[in-house]
């Protein structure tokens, strides 16, 4: 996909890593590995002191595995450094002995000891490993109680630490993933309602890991280090799609060009009463480059007199033979509607489906389509296509997007938090943009009309996806970042947004 010699970003599924690990320590011998990953987590440890007051005691909270290692060599190296640095084990909560009882004991003298900032330390069953020190004012905390190596729900002494950090909010360094993390899906291990530790950074260990880029670990892994450890061969199982890439796909726009030559998109809905989804894709197409754009709706021309260049077109016509279709932006769901989505799978041309016809879709066998369609799927509609539900889908985004790739021959967009891309030959990306700012009416007609019109423009159906979702997000997280705040963002102003974003890659180019 990447059109410039430099490797994609790499992201590894914890047995990928494990393999890595592995390798790594039949060269380096045991305890290398783990000195390096403690430095780091010292270091990331270090850094975020300096921004908080001094004499800023360390507390590092320590699970039964490598990750509490980890934590507990950073503990000791930060001691090293001056720092006032304890460690902590939670043997009962790591030994399997989490009895409701237990959990609840634990809940009752937590409550009982009050709002000091130290009480966390105060959670019965904690064993001390490190000589105590005298009392000092509110930790930095490390979370190593677990990593990639989390089999289960938090429970017991394990969930009333994350339920205190959540409460307490500290300034906390999460070792490799922070616990109660899925590390390959990015969902909170157990369910929404489950505990995980919200940390300020997360040092993650040998490689990116796609658990950390998309669904809930987006509102608990706070700044992401990567900590290479010296490990080499990364084989990666899925990309995370950067700036850097979306400006290698950029189409090019020669001087000897007419509209002609950047293709033409049918946006085909629109129905009464949902003509601005129409419109909304029209107008992001337009934005994103090209050349014609025509709106058909089963009610009627529909004309935009902001944007009098969207031209209207009968969905009775004939389509025209090079366009790439845009359909479901308010399509709706009556009989007129799936005859539509019926001429436009049999049309064979490039296509986009959202919304309705994503619906509509889901009560048809999976068959291809000539040439390969993108779909763009919300949480419920991918649920619809798959026959499962939400909740499903966003404990394991990645494995949910790349099922229906497969089963419906078609490139899959899974919008998001960390939106997935699926290919039907099984590879996928996490796009690396894209936020809260999102999150309201119209914006996934323009996510449709984006990609339709780079896929007009030349661009495959997985170039197309990646790009248009890249700029779709980044467009929205240079609005918020210029507002200083995610809530309030109209779908109407973000095709023109998204236009700035493809704009600004003319720049990253030559970065
Ligand atoms: N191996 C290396 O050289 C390096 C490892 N790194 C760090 O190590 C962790 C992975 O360490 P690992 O010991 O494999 O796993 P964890 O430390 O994440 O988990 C420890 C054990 O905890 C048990 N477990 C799992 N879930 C729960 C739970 N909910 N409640 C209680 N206990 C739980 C589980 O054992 P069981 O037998 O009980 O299932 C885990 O094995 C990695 O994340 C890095 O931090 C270095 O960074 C790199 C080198
Ligand atoms: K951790």
């Amino acid at each position: 996909m990447r059109r410039d010699h430099r490797p994609p970003h790499p992201l590894l599924r914890t047995a990928s890593v494990r393999a890595l690990e592995h390798a790594a320590l039949a060269v380096t011998g045991p305890g290398a590995l783990m000195d390096r990953a403690a430095a780091a987590v010292a270091d990331a440890a270090e850094r975020l002191a300096r921004s908080l007051p001094a004499g800023t005691p360390v507390r590092a909270f320590c699970g039964p595995g490598n990750n509490g290692g980890d934590a507990l060599l950073a503990a000791m190296m930060l001691r090293e450094r001056g720092f006032d640095a304890r460690a902590f084990e939670l043997a009962e909560a790591c030994a399997g002995s989490n009895s409701p009882a237990d959990a609840a004991r634990v809940r009752e003298q937590a409550r009982r000891s009050g709002m000091t900032p130290a009480r966390i330390e105060s959670l019965a069953g904690l064993r001390e490993l490190l000589d105590p020190a005298p009392p000092a004012p509110a930790p930095l905390v490390l979370d190593g109680l677990f990593g990639i190596g989390l089999a289960r729900p938090l429970s017991g002494l394990a969930e009333a630490f994350c339920r205190l950090v959540d409460e307490l909010r500290p300034p906390l360094v999460a070792v490799d993933v922070p616990s109660g993390i899925d590390a390959d899906t990015g969902a909170i291990v157990g369910g929404p309602g489950a505990a995980a530790v919200r940390a300020t950074l997360t040092v993650t260990m040998i490689a990116d890991k796609p658990g950390l880029r998309t669904g809930a670990a987006l509102d608990h892994v706070g700044e992401l280090r990567i900590e290479p450890l010296g490990v080499t061969g990364a084989r990666s199982d899925g990309i995370l799609f950067t700036r850097a890439d979306a400006a290698t796909l950029l189409p090019g726009r020669p001087r000897d060009s007419s509209k002609g030559s950047f293709g033409s998109v049918l946006v085909i809905g629109g129905a009464a009463g949902m003509a601005g989804a129409a419109l909304l894709a029209g107008r992001a197409a337009q934005c994103s480059g090209a050349g014609k754009i025509w709106i058909a709706s089963p009610d009627g021309p529909v004309f935009d007199p902001g944007q009098p260049q969207l031209m209207t077109r009968s969905v009775n016509a004939p389509f025209e033979r090079r366009a790439t279709i845009v359909a479901g932006c308010g399509l709706g769901a009556d009989s007129r509607a799936e005859a539509l989505l019926a001429r436009i799978l049999d049309s064979g041309l490039p296509m986009v489906l959202d919304a309705d016809a994503l619906n509509l879709l889901a009560l048809c066998s999976p068959a291809g389509h000539g040439t390969l369609p993108v779909l763009t799927p919300h949480p419920l509609e991918a649920a619809r296509l798959s026959g499962s539900e939400v909740g499903e889908i966003q404990a394991d985004r990645i494995g949910a997007a790349c099922t229906i790739a497969e089963t419906r021959r078609a490139v899959v967009v899974l919008k998001g938090a960390g939106t997935v891309v699926a290919h039907p030959d099984g590879y996928w990306a996490i796009v690396d943009s894209g936020g809260p700012a999102l999150a309201t009416a119209g914006t996934g007609d323009v996510l449709a009309g984006l990609i339709g019109g780079l896929r007009a423009q030349g661009l495959s159906a997985w170039e197309a996806a990646l790009l248009g979702c890249w700029a779709h997000g980044h467009a929205a997280d240079r609005w918020a970042a210029h507002c200083g705040h995610a809530a309030g963002l109209s779908a109407a102003e973000l095709p023109e947004l998204a236009r700035g974003a493809l704009a600004s890659l003319h720049f990253a180019r030559n970065e």
